[in-house]
């Protein structure tokens, strides 16, 4: 059974459809990746997820739970990261999280140890007396994301958790969703940054205009939209006789050389590297350097919707 499960959700604002029957489930310990531009639909279908937007159609179940706007038990297995910050500026780090501890009830002497291991996981430890008002962007959302911790969530959720802030908090912030997937959290990211769904994500979901227009991991999303990695070689000799004979192999797409050069399209190149680089070898050239660019998930957005991710 799969720990989240949503299916035909839908939402309209007005006449506008904002998220337009999108399903998709999350397994125990999988990191899902929501990838799509502004205005896709991430944050609108999120919302529903978490209960905190009422939808026109389609369910979600947690655990088993099914979820709406009312439900408790099914909620409490959700820790969310919102894009808003969602904190008090005149308190304290660890005020906060005290704060919020509360407001879900949680409290005891487990509370003081919690707040204490969340610090650690954050990265703010060391400044969890200062208040959050002379905090950077970066610090603030690392302490958005510890308040979603609070209550051991199963599952996981940030909505585009590192727009606008540093490289160097964007990097803490990744390192700490990695290690609490890797122990075994189930994490739902939406993003609009290819990279950080190509580094968390086990599988992506690409969305656009409020709909799912493919899933599957990024060797599935790249392997769908049939394109293929592209190996450029620096060679000296017969370069002429070398493309010749590349363009017999039974895989290669297009090969051309230019100046002291070869370059040729091939699915797979790392099985193929090896017959390419002795046919070269045979036609008698020299490879000096190879390199090999696989296509990304930019590509396969754009073969989707014929348009780039960020404008
Ligand atoms: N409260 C609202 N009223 C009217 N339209 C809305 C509302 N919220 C979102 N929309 C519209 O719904 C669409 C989806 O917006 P949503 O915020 O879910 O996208 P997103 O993928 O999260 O993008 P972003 O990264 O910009 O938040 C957009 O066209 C947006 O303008």
């Amino acid at each position: 059974m799969p720990l989240l499960e949503v299916t035909g959700l839908r939402k309209s604002y007005g006449g506008h459809v904002a998220v337009d029957g999108v399903d998709f489930h999350i397994g125990e310990a999988e990191t899902y990746g929501l990838l799509g531009p502004n205005g896709a639909g991430k944050t609108t279908a999120i919302s529903m997820i978490v209960g905190i937007l009422d939808r026109d159609a389609g369910e979600v179940v947690v655990d088993g739970q099914p979820l709406d706007v009312t439900s408790v038990k099914a909620k409490a297995l959700i820790g969310y990261v919102p894009q808003e910050l969602a904190l008090y500026r005149d308190l304290t780090a660890r005020e906060n999280l005290r704060f919020f501890a509360r407001l879900y009830g949680l409290g005891g002497r487990g509370l003081k140890a919690r707040i204490e291991e969340i610090l650690g996981i954050i990265g703010l430890t060391d400044r969890a007396d200062e208040k959050v008002e002379q905090y950077s962007g970066g610090m603030a959302r690392r302490l958005n994301i510890g308040i979603g911790l609070m209550n051991r969530p199963k599952l996981l959720i940030l909505d585009e958790p590192t727009v606008g802030v540093d490289p160097q908090s964007r990097n803490s912030i990744l390192e700490s969703v990695q290690r609490l997937a890797g122990e075994g959290m189930a994490v739902l990211y939406t993003t609009h940054y290819m990279e950080e769904a190509e580094r968390l994500c086990d599988r992506v979901g690409i969305i656009d205009q409020g709909r799912l227009r493919a899933e599957g991991t990024r060797r599935e999303l790249v392997g769908l939209v049939g394109e293929t990695d592209r190996v450029t070689m620096r060679a000296e000799g017969d370069l002429a006789r070398a493309v010749e004979d590349l363009e017999k192999l039974p895989d290669v797409r297009r090969a051309e050389s230019g100046d002291s050069q070869i370059e040729l399209l091939v699915p797979d190149a790392r099985t193929h590297l090896p017959r390419i680089l002795e046919t070269v070898a045979a036609a008698g050239a020299a490879v000096r350097t190879v390199e090999v660019r696989e296509p990304d998930l930019e590509t396969v957005f754009l073969h989707l919707t014929g348009k780039a991710l960020r404008d």
